[in-house]
């Protein structure tokens, strides 16, 4: 159990780990770090139970703190460090919640010089396209991966100490290296979201949008889910993996370019058997989560 956990960011995510250590009694306090501007939602977070007391300065925040969880978005991470690190304690547990981690191991790096021992990277591959803490939820991460990337430094015991905490708010802990996690969530996060982005910006700018959308029916808000996403949390997630989201736009565009030619040659088997290989696939994939 943790004496005191402060939370750094309290939206979507940052609300709910409170949430859920709350629930599950993994601490005796839960205080919370935000800016001046964002008083208004740290007071939210006060009223709704989620947090019990807030700071706009990050020393009185971080005092005494044993777990400290950075939940804001990726981009603001460098800041962030440049904030904590005057206060680093070397008996606190620092982590974070970022949707990208070679970004975050360089944000810290940038600030350390090294990566500290006592900072564990890491994931919960579960959210949703709402944010702020009026979206957060103690089950968010019941029956969720959480992904942990640790370094060749990283200490053995803050990592099983971390893997602790998420299994007891319901998430299942994998351990994966920084470059193969930000790999796999391009094509399983990034990319989806860039898709959905794409394609309700396509439809939106078309003369004939209100009947679109009117219309649209499952199928449509299916796939469009993920565009009504935090525009600033996905820029962030963007550009800090651009390297890997980047091939995978363009195997998409071949991907596209392929479907297309054989529309337009009147190739029904091979367009069939395209159809077919992708359906199988996600059955294959469907299975596996079953397991
Ligand atoms: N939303 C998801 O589905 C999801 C899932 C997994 C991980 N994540 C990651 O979790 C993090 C938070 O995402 P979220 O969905 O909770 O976003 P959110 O917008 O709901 O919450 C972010 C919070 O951080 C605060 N914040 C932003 N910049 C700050 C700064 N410089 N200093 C202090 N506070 C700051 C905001 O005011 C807000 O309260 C991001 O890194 C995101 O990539 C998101
Ligand atoms: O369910 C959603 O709305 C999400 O977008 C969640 C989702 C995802 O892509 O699966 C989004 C970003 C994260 O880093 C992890 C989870």
């Amino acid at each position: 159990m943790f004496k005191r956990l402060c939370i750094i960011g309290t939206g979507l995510i940052g609300g709910s780990i409170a949430r859920a250590a709350r629930a599950q009694g993994l601490c005796q306090e839960i205080v919370a770090f935000g800016r001046e501007k964002n008083q208004p939602n740290l007071q939210l977070a006060k009223d709704l139970g989620v947090i019990d007391q807030f700071y706009t300065h990050i020393s009185a925040a971080l005092d005494h703190a044993d777990l400290v969880i950075i939940a804001t978005p990726v981009g603001s991470m460098q800041s962030i460090f440049e904030l904590i690190k005057p206060y680093w304690s070397a008996t606190a547990l620092y982590s974070d919640a970022g949707s990208t981690k070679a970004s975050v191991v360089s944000a810290i790096e940038a600030v350390f010089g090294h990566v500290p021992n006592n900072f564990v990277p890491a994931h919960p591959i579960a959210g949703a396209e709402r944010s702020g803490v009026d979206a957060s939820n103690a089950e968010l991460f019941k029956n969720r991966r959480l992904i942990i990337t640790p370094l060749n430094n990283t200490d053995p015991q803050a990592v099983e100490k971390l893997t602790r905490f998420w299994e007891q708010i319901g998430s299942s802990v994998s351990e994966m290296s920084v470059e193969h996690h930000d790999t796999v969530l391009a094509a399983t996060s990034h990319l989806p979201h860039i898709l959905a982005f794409a394609l309700v910006g396509l439809l939106g700018r078309k003369d004939e949008q209100r009947e679109i959308f009117k219309y649209a029916a499952g199928g449509f808000k299916d796939f469009t889910r993920i565009a009504s996403s935090d525009p600033t949390m996905w820029l962030d997630i963007c550009l800090a993996n651009k390297q890997d989201i980047i091939p995978l736009i363009r195997q998409f565009k071949a991907e596209l370019s392929n479907i297309e030619q054989l529309l337009v040659d009147d190739q029904s088997q091979q367009l069939f058997d395209t159809f077919t290989y992708a359906r199988n696939a996600r059955q294959r994939f469907l299975d596996t989560l079953d397991d």
